[in-house]
């Protein structure tokens, strides 16, 4: 049987919803997906850190309460986050890394993805800002260490997209893409549709565990920014940068516009879109849009994303399921682990 030791950096929502889910399904897992997995450490700036290389209780670690230095209860626990030694001195397998996104510099997670790849461990990340703005640099660095940098819950939670769209569509002329791809966004339209304030739906969207730390990120498309140049880069070979893509939210949108437009059986989206060009360049953007109630996007309500592929071959296919959400993201790094589960057993 094979036991993964796997890191948790960053164990806010997400990764203690994987630490919920290992304690609940290892059993199960060792059955289907032939592994298990075992928790030898974890860090976050808020909790502080432990380290445990015969493993750590995760029923424990799940049922941890929200305090300020709550991991130096375990033996071996520290207030402090010791994030460095964690990731390279836990005997790790896999470091899972979910600590807020940094839209700016994908700072520091991008440090703690380098610090783990080149001690020769996989990395699983949720956090959109080392794909969004370093994945070449630490797809090579994976590569010259013999192991694997997976991203896949960086785009639409734990509904599969990146490896969906790059291992099935791939051959069938992929020429562009539209989508709903933030799930607090989308929760907080469809709740001003049923009468509910913008802070008011945003406080539940926080409450709910979609959100941003800082919110603005959602409601302002900087988030759906992110994942445009994650698919974008991926999936058309473009080379964005994150200012190349021009970006407005849904802020400026108040009550009486959304509930006007549904009255006229319209629906507010914001909308993160890429399209190859004639010159091949790739010009992508976010904005919201007032769709058609029969636009194949304005039927996608709640904490639910879509995005439809623009195909020579298909023409559009559509992918819809969770954009946010603690256990869906969790499932994301599940995913991961299962491909590199699968690529350690064909290699
Ligand atoms: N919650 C969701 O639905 C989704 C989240 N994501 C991404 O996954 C990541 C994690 O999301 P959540 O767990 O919801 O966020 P969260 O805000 O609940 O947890 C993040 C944790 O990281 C810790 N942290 C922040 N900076 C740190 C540092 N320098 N060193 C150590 N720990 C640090 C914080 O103390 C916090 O506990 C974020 O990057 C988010 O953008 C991606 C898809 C969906
Ligand atoms: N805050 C994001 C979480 C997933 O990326 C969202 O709401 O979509």
């Amino acid at each position: 049987m094979t036991e993964y030791k796997i890191a948790l950096v960053g164990f806010g929502g997400v990764n203690r919803a994987l630490a919920q889910l290992i304690a609940e399904r290892n059993a199960r897992w060792q059955q289907e997906l032939g592994f298990a997995l075992k928790i030898v450490g974890v860090t976050d700036l808020f909790l502080g850190s432990v380290i445990d290389r015969d493993g750590l209780d995760a029923a424990k670690l799940a049922a941890l309460p929200a305090e300020k230095g709550a991991l130096a209860q375990f033996p071996q626990g520290s207030a402090e986050a010791f994030n460095e030694a964690v990731i390279k001195q836990s005997g790790a397998d896999i470091i899972a890394e979910a600590t807020f996104t940094n839209p700016k510099d994908g700072e520091p997670a991008a440090t703690f993805c380098r610090w783990a790849l080149e001690a020769g461990k996989h990395v699983v990340t949720t956090n959109k800002g080392p794909v969004a703005l370093h994945a070449q640099a630490l797809k090579a660095l994976a590569k010259a260490n013999g192991v694997s940098f997976e991203y896949e819950g960086a785009v639409m939670s734990g509904t599969p997209v990146l490896r969906m769209a790059r291992q099935t569509l791939a051959g069938a002329g992929l020429v562009g893409f539209e989508g709903i791809l933030n799930g607090t966004s989308n929760y907080v339209l469809t709740r001003m549709e049923e009468g509910l304030g913008f802070a008011d739906a945003v406080a539940q969207a926080q409450a709910l565990g979609y959100a941003e730390a800082d919110p603005t990120a959602d409601v302002e498309g900087h988030d759906v920014r992110l994942k445009v140049v994650i698919l974008a880069n991926e999936l058309l070979g473009a080379c964005l940068q994150v200012n190349d893509v021009a970006c407005s939210g849904i802020s400026r949108l108040d009550s009486a516009a959304i509930q006007q437009a549904q009255a006229a059986g319209q629906r507010w989206k914001l909308i993160g879109s890429a399209s190859r060009e004639a010159d091949g360049s790739v010009r992508a953007s976010v904005e919201a849009r007032l769709l058609p109630g029969n636009h194949p996007l304005a039927g996608i309500s709640g904490a639910t994303n879509a995005v439809a592929f623009d195909t020579e071959l298909l023409g559009a296919v559509t992918v819809s399921g969770p954009g946010a959400g603690r256990v869906e993201t969790a499932f994301a790094l599940l995913s991961d682990i299962v491909a590199i589960h699968t690529a350690g057993r064909s290699a």
